[in-house]
């Protein structure tokens, strides 16, 4: 809500918030008029006394945009529906039209963050994840934490995050708002909202390599992420073309995944309630968490060695999903029921099957009421942690000679560039929030609400509020 003063004859207006179909909202404006002076000004004092206590909303926020994002519509995006937004709250900017790629994160290793209540991020997920690497490594700087060694807790940022919709997918934001839309996530922002986030860490060998928030995807999201890439000029489609070629080339590949199960969840990935505004199940995890790293700090318990469990296989496709990563393309997301902040990942496991029951799972994501885990080829965990060794790798490490590793590495190059060329490629990517990592041998850890974004949680629609009357 705000108010603007009009000097005669005695009125001001009132622009609030409107919830629309689908998780949108719009500004919309009341004008009360008076004709008693004095009356009209104890309402306008009343009105900014109430404003001023609303101390968590943002007064002066740092903007990044992304100028080549989704369909280089970033900064006529930001300029037309979210600047006029901000200036009626009396919200002051400081923005920044990012150059080239990491300018935002190597930005935020450099500025005076104390000036700011939040960062504002315009762009997709690409540029929301340089952000996120900015940040969360400029608060580990600052509180001395090496975020290179897996062993020591990080920093939780404080410093909450706005995205402006104007990638691609889009999916964080539309995982944590409920939908793509840039006036809605602007509201968000004015409001003040706060949405707690898990944040994953990935290491190469005990190496830190990235954080993740959304899809961390071997297989085939890593080779429609790969294929995507030679494409970017045909914007969002890409990752439609590149997806429809992916499914005809029907990869799998061989490797071993361990991971540890998150016992102390309250939920499950089965689960038909989903991860909604306020959600009790990520209070209760994350209360459950807090407790069990306090009773393994004491040495109660001993989560290193204990609980893994090893799988072996041939995989169409592993994706460890830390959110539910709903999106456009897929309303409800690759694992449904994960949660924002609850301290956990969902790892689903394609074994390798026909082209027909791959479609048939993939159909299932873009389907209300269907469930893309039942099927006897797919498998679903919740998880804190797990690791992914390629067989490939296995081998390699074995020899561990620079011949044999250059040979191998020449003959997936080959594959790759030659996808029809009928051999087996014998690795895969990882699509680490919409970008390739080099490893394929790697580690994963979640770390229970590591940021905060400025954001709400997805709000029970009326027909899911009448299917779960008790929820909290
Ligand atoms: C028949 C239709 C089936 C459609 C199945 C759609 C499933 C879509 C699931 C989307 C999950 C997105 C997870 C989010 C990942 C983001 O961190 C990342 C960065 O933005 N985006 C992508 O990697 C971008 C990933 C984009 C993936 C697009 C996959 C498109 C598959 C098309 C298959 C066509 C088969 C047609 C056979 C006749
Ligand atoms: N000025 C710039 N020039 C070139 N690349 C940039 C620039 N600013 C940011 N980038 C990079 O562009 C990449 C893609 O951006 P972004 O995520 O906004 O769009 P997208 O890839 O179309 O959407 P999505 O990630 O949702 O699929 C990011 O990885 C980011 O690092
Ligand atoms: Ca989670």
């Amino acid at each position: 809500m705000q108010w603007k003063h009009m000097c005669k004859p005695h009125a001001f207006t009132v622009h609030y918030v409107q919830r629309m179909k689908k998780h949108r909202w719009r500004c919309k404006a009341v004008t009360f008029w008076c004709s008693d002076e004095l009356l009209c000004c104890h309402w306008l004092q009343a009105l900014t006394d109430l404003l001023e206590q609303q101390t968590w909303r943002p007064k002066h926020v740092l903007v990044y945009i992304n100028p080549y994002g989704g369909k280089k519509k970033g900064k006529q995006i930001y300029e037309k529906k979210v600047a006029p937004l901000f200036s009626l709250a009396s919200i002051s900017t400081e923005v920044l039209v990012t150059e080239y790629a990491n300018h935002a994160r190597d930005n935020l290793y450099e500025v005076n963050l104390e000036k700011y209540d939040g960062i504002v991020c315009v762009g997709g997920d690409g540029m929301f994840s340089e952000v996120l690497h900015g940040l969360i490594g400029r608060v580990q700087k600052d509180s001395d934490v090496d975020q290179n060694n897996p062993k020591v807790p990080l920093s939780p940022c404080n410093m909450r995050i706005g995205i402006i919709p104007a990638g691609s997918t889009d999916c964080v934001c539309f995982a944590t708002v409920g939908i793509s839309d840039p006036v809605t996530s602007a509201l968000h922002i004015i409001l003040g909202d706060c949405q707690p986030l898990d944040v994953s860490t990935i290491y190469h060998k005990k190496a830190f390599l990235k954080y993740s928030v959304s899809l961390l995807g071997y297989g085939f999201y890593g080779d429609v992420l790969k294929g995507s890439e030679k494409n970017r000029w045909l914007g969002p489609a890409r990752y439609d073309f590149s997806g429809f070629k992916t499914f005809l080339s029907h990869h799998y590949y061989e490797g071993t995944v361990s991971f540890q199960p998150a016992k102390w969840a309250v939920g499950s990935p089965r689960d038909k309630i989903c991860c909604r505004s306020g959600c009790y199940i990520c209070r209760q995890s994350s209360k459950q968490l807090e407790e069990q790293q306090r009773a393994e700090a004491r040495g109660l318990e001993n989560n290193e060695q204990e609980d893994w469990t090893t799988i072996k296989g041939k995989f169409m496709a592993i994706n460890a999903a830390s959110m539910s990563c709903a999106c456009p393309r897929s309303p409800r997301g690759l694992s449904p029921a994960a949660h924002l902040a609850d301290g956990t990942a969902d790892l689903i496991l394609v074994r390798k099957c026909s082209r027909l029951n791959f479609l048939r799972h993939l159909i299932r994501h873009t389907t209300s009421n269907s469930d893309q885990f039942d099927f006897p080829f797919v498998d679903v965990y919740r998880i804190r942690s797990f690791q992914f060794t390629p067989k490939h790798f296995e081998e390699e490490d074995a020899e561990s000679t620079d011949l044999g590793n250059i040979g191998k590495k020449n003959f997936a190059q080959i594959c790759t560039d030659h996808p029809s060329c009928g051999c087996n490629q014998l690795n895969s990517v990882w699509n680490c929030d919409g970008e390739t990592l080099e490893q394929t041998a790697i580690e994963m850890r979640v770390h229970c609400q590591l940021i905060k974004l400025f954001a709400r949680g997805i709000e029970e629609s009326q027909k899911e509020e009448d299917k779960n009357p008790s929820r909290v």
